[in-house]
């Protein structure tokens, strides 16, 4: 079963079109990464997931059941982190526990979950006067009282340092591991690609991309780069390196030549700079990492758009 099914969402804000008919299916047990620039919708896109906004058109199906008509039983089995969520100043973190187990109206191990995302020691100390990070702990703690079967996230590392990042990747494969399909929203790519399966990115609304990371590379033109030595080096190198058959592009980079392939293996592009530009030296290859495949696919984009 799909945990979550959006068809033909669109959502318009007067005159501004948040999300233009998005289809997405986000399988069961996944831990999926809904990626994409400022202002591309994902929030929105969230929002209508939990019913918070209502989609101009379109469905959204969550754990089996319409997010518009039966939002309250998508809310049941969903922990939720929002955009900027704000804690209550007054009550201690604890409470805010107790009061997510009574919203939610289940049974919950209110001690091993501040454990687990450790503010233990400051529950009962009030809200008002935590750190940000610790904020985010906590509505990350109330996301996860009541072992939901959903999480869905919206950058969740805000705020966070690099233990803490690390702390909410643990504790989102330990959830997933439990069976808990995880939606999140981010704009650190190191964090997604350390725990995705699968990514989604959006650009003004619309779909540009969704697959493995290592189907986003295989996809794209510069899923790997290669980075070749050699003992001269000058624009006018660079210029007869870029007109070979088969190179993408090419550059000077810290003292090497960076160059894409297109369609053609990396050797036969190394075998052509060899014999008909200048000697190679070395070579190493190096896979595009996400940002630089986010960064392609939301520039191609543009480009289309231009
Ligand atoms: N309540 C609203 N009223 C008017 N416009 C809105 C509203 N909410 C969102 N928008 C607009 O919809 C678009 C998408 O916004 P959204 O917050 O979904 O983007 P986002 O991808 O989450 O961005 P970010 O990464 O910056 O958080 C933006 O142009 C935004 O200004």
């Amino acid at each position: 079963m799909a945990a979550i099914e959006l068809e033909g969402v669109t959502k318009r804000f007067g005159d501004v079109l948040a999300v233009d008919s998005l289809d997405l299916t986000v399988d069961d047990g996944e831990i999926f990464g809904f990626l994409g620039p400022n202002g591309a919708g994902k929030s929105t896109t969230i929002d209508i997931l939990l019913d918070f906004v209502r989609p101009t058109a379109g469905t959204a199906t969550v754990l089996g059941h319409d997010a518009q008509t039966d939002g309250r039983a998508v809310r049941r089995r969903t922990g939720v982190l929002p955009d900027g969520y704000h804690v209550y100043d007054r009550l201690t973190g604890r409470h805010h526990l107790e009061f997510a187990r009574e919203i939610k109206g289940v049974e919950a191990d209110i001690e091993g979950v501040l454990e687990r995302v450790r503010i233990a020691d400051a529950a009962d100390r009030k809200a008002g006067g935590y750190s940000k990070g610790m904020r985010q702990r906590l509505v990350l703690a109330m996301a996860l009282i009541g072992d939901p079967d959903l999480l869905v996230l919206d950058e969740p590392s805000t705020g966070l340092d690099p233990n803490g990042a690390r702390e909410m990747r643990e504790i989102l494969r330990e959830e997933n591991a439990r069976g808990t399909t995880v939606f999140f929203s981010s704009h650190v790519m190191e964090q997604v690609e350390a725990v995705c399966d699968r990514v989604a990115i959006i650009d003004r609304g619309r779909l540009v991309a969704v697959d493995t990371i290592d189907g986003l590379r295989d996809a794209s033109e510069t899923g790997e780069t290669l980075y070749v030595y050699v003992s001269t080096l000058d624009d006018e190198i660079v210029a007869d390196v870029a007109a070979l058959d088969g190179v993408g592009s090419a550059s000077i980079e810290d003292g090497r030549l960076r160059v894409t392939a297109d369609d053609v293996s990396k050797f036969a592009v190394l075998h052509a700079i060899d014999t008909d530009v200048t000697a190679v030296q070395d070579f190493s290859v190096v896979e595009s990492s996400l940002e630089d495949l986010f960064v392609r696919y939301t520039n191609e984009r543009q480009e289309v758009d231009a």
